[in-house]
């Protein structure tokens, strides 16, 4: 009977209890790690939230960002391209401890695309947001090249046309973008990301007219239009950096978004009665973002030897 569930299963399918047997207890062991880490370094949420975005993002959720480049090779790893170079080391760090614990318990069980998954869910919960169950069984993968991200990666001068197109490629809709977009409810983001919005918005000599007046001033103050410190982050919600909360509809509503990416969402038609929907109803918020974390992290899952790989060090693939 498990030969034949096994052959007509769907390739691609993940489920819960999918280490049932064969490593039980792994989400207690990635959840002791994760909060642990959340004590020591609260950024760790933000930082693993988006580092599995850009996972699942380029090579489907396959763990894929997590190699590192060979030392001597041409060839350089995801993780070394310039859409990933401001992903923080905490995600990295939280990955590779709970990596190390798992294989400690369970050896050569476990991918990491499936731990850096859990540890997303775990950060999310532990921020305050929900708690949803994670399904397994990814394998990760053995391609990861710094060439394959840019386009694969969106953009915070995005417009909401362009977002959506990369979101559809994905097999992301419209709503998914929306909801996914308010993760930018936690975490901080670069000058770089958002300067010319303060200065000179499209060519304009401008601020952009979609930002408050009180959060134009506060953002100019933190970076001048040249030679200001590239180190400088500033939080995407205003209000509670680091609380998962619905207030991230409610501040793209009130012109406090900080990404023109952000922005978009509620000045455009066809976003605009989600976000007001989702900025007044934390529940909803909840309930769409942990279905819609669903469908990102199945994205182009691989299953198998023949198409992915078990590693023992997250950060090298094995031979
Ligand atoms: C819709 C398109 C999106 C765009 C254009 C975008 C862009 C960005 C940018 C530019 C940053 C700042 C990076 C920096 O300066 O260090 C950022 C940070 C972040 N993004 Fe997004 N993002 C998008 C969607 C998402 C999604 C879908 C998620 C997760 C579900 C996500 C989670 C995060 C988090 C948590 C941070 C904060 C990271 C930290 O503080 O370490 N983003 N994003
Ligand atoms: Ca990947
Ligand atoms: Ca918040």
């Amino acid at each position: 009977i498990a030969k034949t569930t096994n052959a007509t299963r769907k390739p691609r399918q993940l489920s819960v209890d999918y280490y049932a047997r064969t490593c039980p207890q792994v989400d207690q062991l990635v959840g002791s790690v994760t909060s642990q880490q959340f004590k020591e370094a609260p950024v760790s949420a933000p930082a693993t939230i988006r580092l599995f975005f850009h996972d699942c993002f380029v090579e489907g959720c396959d763990g894929s960002i997590l190699i590192s480049t060979k030392p001597g090779s041409k060839e350089l790893a995801e993780k070394e391209a310039e859409d990933n170079k401001d992903l923080r080391v905490e995600g990295f760090q939280t990955v590779n401890k709970a990596k190390a614990l798992v294989e400690s318990k369970c050896p050569g069980v476990v991918s990491c695309a499936d731990i850096l998954a859990i540890a997303a869910r775990d950060f999310i919960h532990l921020a305050g947001g929900p708690y949803y169950q994670v399904k397994k069984g990814r394998w990760d993968g053995r391609i990861s090249m710094a060439s394959r991200v840019g386009a694969n990666i969106p953009r915070a001068n995005f417009t909401l046309d362009q977002q959506l197109k990369l979101f559809n490629s994905k097999g992301l809709s419209l709503e998914d973008l929306v909801v996914l977009s308010g993760a930018h409810t936690i975490g901080f983001a670069h000058c770089k990301q958002f300067v010319s919005r303060l200065y000179n918005y499209k060519g304009t000599r401008q601020p952009d007219p979609a930002i408050d007046p009180r959060l134009l001033k506060a953002l100019r103050m933190s970076c001048p239009p040249f030679g200001g410190n590239t180190d400088i982050v500033t939080p995407f919600d205003v209000t509670t950096p680091f609380v998962f909360d619905h207030a991230y509809y409610g501040n793209i509503e009130a012109k406090l978004g900080l990404l023109a990416s952000d922005q978009a969402l509620s000045l455009d038609p066809r976003t605009k009665p989600l976000v007001q929907q989702l900025g007044s109803n934390k529940l909803k918020f909840f309930q769409a973002f942990s279905q819609a974390m669903e469908k990102m992290g199945s994205i182009g899952v691989k299953r198998g030897r023949r198409h992915g790989e078990k590693r023992k060090d997250c950060s090298m693939h094995m031979l």
